[in-house]
């Protein structure tokens, strides 16, 4: 297949980040994608619906002329959340979902849940509603190697959840493990998953084998190829519990590649072609329309996209680099390497 047509996809875990980076970064998304969930890991973060609606209204201000991107947002769950503040969520029509950050397990997760029992009366309330929680699945004690932390909170976290829980809606976010993909597939249909096209395309050979490379260094982690492997089996099954989200965590050049650089790789610029390179792999791009385009909405109860874009087999190079905010500059994935396939839109 040299060329396939898909409903627009939807990015289901994206970061915009706020001010000049948000003004940055958007168009890349809203360029291919019709709507993204848009993480609430601002500093300070994104806790009520009030604050939600604020910062809809600057990525609405932030984007291209003529765009009709939709951001879909989110609440940051903290200790102290309540459930009057799950219930605005819900009534806004605008929030979508609830952001589970473990406090400390990734960038701007200090305010996130020190334990899950502070926050029982607000999780009840999600599943009372029907909104999803949406977790980034990592444990964070550090007696827990950090390519075990997925799989260990899988047992020590999400089983007794959803035992508490049953009926509640939950994302496992950038799953990254065989183990979670697993837990999944066997899960009720309330359980999805998002999963990077970073975690589909590299295993961590990528990041460590001839000198170490900061733009594959995200969490959770990339794992060994045979989680890959399951990853990319779980992706292109025909399984509507997964789903395309990115992951896109912009961050400047500059904290990318310091001797303590931050987690995130910037896929933005050329995300859905990423998908198809690792659909590609397996000959699976019939499959690709329903993960990037379909089991998302149909998770969310939301209708797919009504326009169309085109991916044609057609190689091109991606920049080494974008502008940034305050006059630096980002990096995007591939940096300077070859892309081979390009999105194209229709019906535009
Ligand atoms: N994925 C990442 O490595 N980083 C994300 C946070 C997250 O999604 O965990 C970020 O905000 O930079
Ligand atoms: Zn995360
Ligand atoms: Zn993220």
């Amino acid at each position: 297949m040299d060329a396939i047509t898909l409903t627009r996809p939807d990015d289901w875990h994206l970061h915009l980040r706020d001010g000049a980076a948000l003004n940055a970064v958007v168009a890349h998304t809203a360029a291919q994608m019709g709507r993204a969930i848009i993480m609430p890991n601002l500093t300070p973060p994104v806790t009520t619906t009030a604050l939600a609606l604020e910062y809809r209204d600057r990525i609405l201000a932030a984007l291209p002329e003529g765009s009709r991107f939709e951001p879909l947002m989110t609440l940051y769950l903290t200790d102290t959340t309540t459930p009057d503040e799950i219930e605005r969520a819900v009534q806004s029509g605008l929030v979508k979902a609830v952001k589970l950050y473990p406090a400390g397990a990734t960038t701007n997760s200090a305010s996130g849940v020190t334990d899950l029992a502070h926050c029982d009366a607000s999780i009840a309330m999600l599943a009372r509603l029907g909104m999803p929680l949406l977790v980034h699945g990592e444990v964070t004690t550090p007696e827990i190697d950090i390519f075990d932390r997925e799989a260990v909170f899988i047992e020590r976290v999400m089983k007794p959840l959803l035992e508490r829980h049953p009926t509640l809606k939950v994302v496992f976010e950038h799953i990254t493990t065989a183990d979670a993909a697993a837990f999944v597939a066997s899960a009720p249909d309330t359980i999805g998953a998002t999963i990077t096209a970073h975690h589909l395309l590299y295993n961590r050979n990528k990041m460590l084998v001839g000198g170490i490379r900061p733009h594959y260094y995200c969490l959770p982690i990339l794992k060994r190829e045979r989680h890959r492997e399951a990853l990319l089996e779980a992706a292109t099954s025909g399984s509507h519990k997964f789903f395309l989200g990115t992951d896109s965590a912009p961050h400047a050049k500059g904290d990318k590649e310091s001797s303590c650089g931050c987690a995130g790789a910037y896929t933005a610029p050329a995300a859905i072609e990423l998908y198809a390179t690792a659909f590609d792999q397996v000959g699976a791009l019939d499959r690709l329309e329903g993960f990037a385009s379909l089991n998302g909405p149909r998770f969310y109860g939301l209708a797919p996209n009504a326009d169309r874009v085109r991916l044609e087999r057609s190689t091109w190079t991606m920049p080494k680099s974008f502008p940034y905010a305050d006059g630096q500059t980002i990096v995007p994935l591939l940096a300077g390497e070859t892309i081979g396939w390009k999105c194209r839109d229709l019906d535009a």
